[in-house]
């Protein structure tokens, strides 16, 4: 039979039409998105974006129900209890890539392939998070630390988790690929969700940097890209950018983000605490330190990243970073004033 417009059956097909039409604006409501598509906004959010905007499906043989159903058991994979790595922060993720990827500076810049796999890579890039952090689970010898030897345990999970319900007949949208092509568009999924181990983070800044001096976008504002490493580079820094860009948001969305990792974190904090280790940074609610952790997360990792990123893109993505310059202001205005220590 035929598939629902958006994949998924709506109450509101008028107001999922609106609301589709603003698919590729930067401050799209993913909270309000969930809602109306009855929670479930990573099999919605992927179809509209693979099947309705970019027509990747068929481009690569994908049969759209086998798709479907496979997304449907990735998006039950995401943990509805996690407060912040849930099938919204995918679909977030997944949206916010495609925004970065229409830009005309990257357009024709990346084959269908490669837009297809970072687009992939985006929806199931922290599926079956536990809403702790890969150092909680080698510090409690956690069977993932074990089976992973402590390395980007998370992101390795997430990978083979994604990969494991593709070998399943009735999940394997990837048949109509051919070997290259599916070779390589696996290659491409893992070397892109492993660049979101945050571990990485400062390696990977440094070598955009690099590319943004060497390639020097010239050539009609288009970025131009020599090798597959390059290539790679830049789709990791749009991926990662991206699954780091709550504080790039309308402010509104943002601090829905933030109130949200922060109790995944004080969760985190709660079970340290219960187990006796030492709390992680920002993971004690008896001790909170929102704005500050905030001002300092955006100053020392998020907005050197996208002023690379905006550098890179220009001129996109000033309106990520006056966004962000703003949010800056807003946290940075609210942090408490440290109790006067009377010096007897
Ligand atoms: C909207 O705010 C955010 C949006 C994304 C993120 C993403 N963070 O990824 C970090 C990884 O989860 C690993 N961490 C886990 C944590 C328990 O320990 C850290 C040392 C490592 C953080 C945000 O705010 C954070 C930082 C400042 C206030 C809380
Ligand atoms: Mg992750
Ligand atoms: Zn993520």
């Amino acid at each position: 039979g035929n598939l629902p417009k958006f994949g998924v059956e709506v109450e509101d097909e008028d107001a999922m039409s609106l609301m589709v039409s603003q698919i590729n604006t930067w401050n799209f409501d993913l909270f309000k998105f969930a809602v109306i598509s009855k929670d479930h906004p990573l099999v919605s959010m992927a179809y509209v974006i693979l099947q309705s905007e970019r027509n990747l499906l068929r481009s690569y043989n994908v049969d759209p129900p086998t798709f479907i159903k496979y997304m449907f058991v990735i998006e039950a994979n995401y943990h509805k209890t996690n407060p912040y790595h849930n099938a919204t922060h995918g679909a977030d993720v997944m949206q916010s890539c495609h925004v970065l990827l229409g830009y005309s500076v990257v357009e024709q810049v990346f084959t269908d392939l490669e837009v297809f796999a970072a687009l992939f890579a985006s929806a199931i890039h922290d599926v079956d998070h536990p809403g702790l952090s890969n150092q909680f689970l080698s510090n409690t010898s956690n069977e993932l630390a074990i089976l992973y030897n402590d390395h980007a345990v998370l992101e390795n999970h997430h990978l083979a988790t994604a990969f494991k319900f593709l070998q399943e007949d009735e999940l394997n949208w990837a048949s109509g690929m051919d070997d290259k092509q599916r070779q390589l568009f696996r290659k491409m999924v893992i070397d892109l969700v492993l660049a979101t181990d945050m571990s990485k983070h400062l390696s990977l800044l440094a070598d955009i940097k690099t590319t943004v001096e060497s390639s020097k976008v010239a050539h009609n504002g288009k970025l131009v890209l020599e090798s597959y490493n390059e290539r790679m580079l830049v789709l990791q820094g749009i991926v990662h950018s991206c699954d780091i860009s709550s504080a790039t948001k309308a402010l509104p969305i943002y601090k829905a983000w933030t109130e949200r990792i922060i109790e995944e974190f004080y969760q985190q904090g709660d079970r340290e605490r219960d187990l006796g280790l030492n709390l992680s940074p920002m993971c004690d609610r008896q001790n909170p330190s929102i704005e500050k952790s905030q001002v300092g997360f955006i100053d020392f990792i998020v907005l050197p990243l996208w002023e690379t990123l905006g550098e890179l893109m220009f001129p996109y993505c000033q309106e990520m970073l006056s966004q962000l310059n703003e949010n800056r202001m807003y946290y940075f205005s609210r942090i408490p004033e440290s109790p006067r220590c009377s010096i007897t």
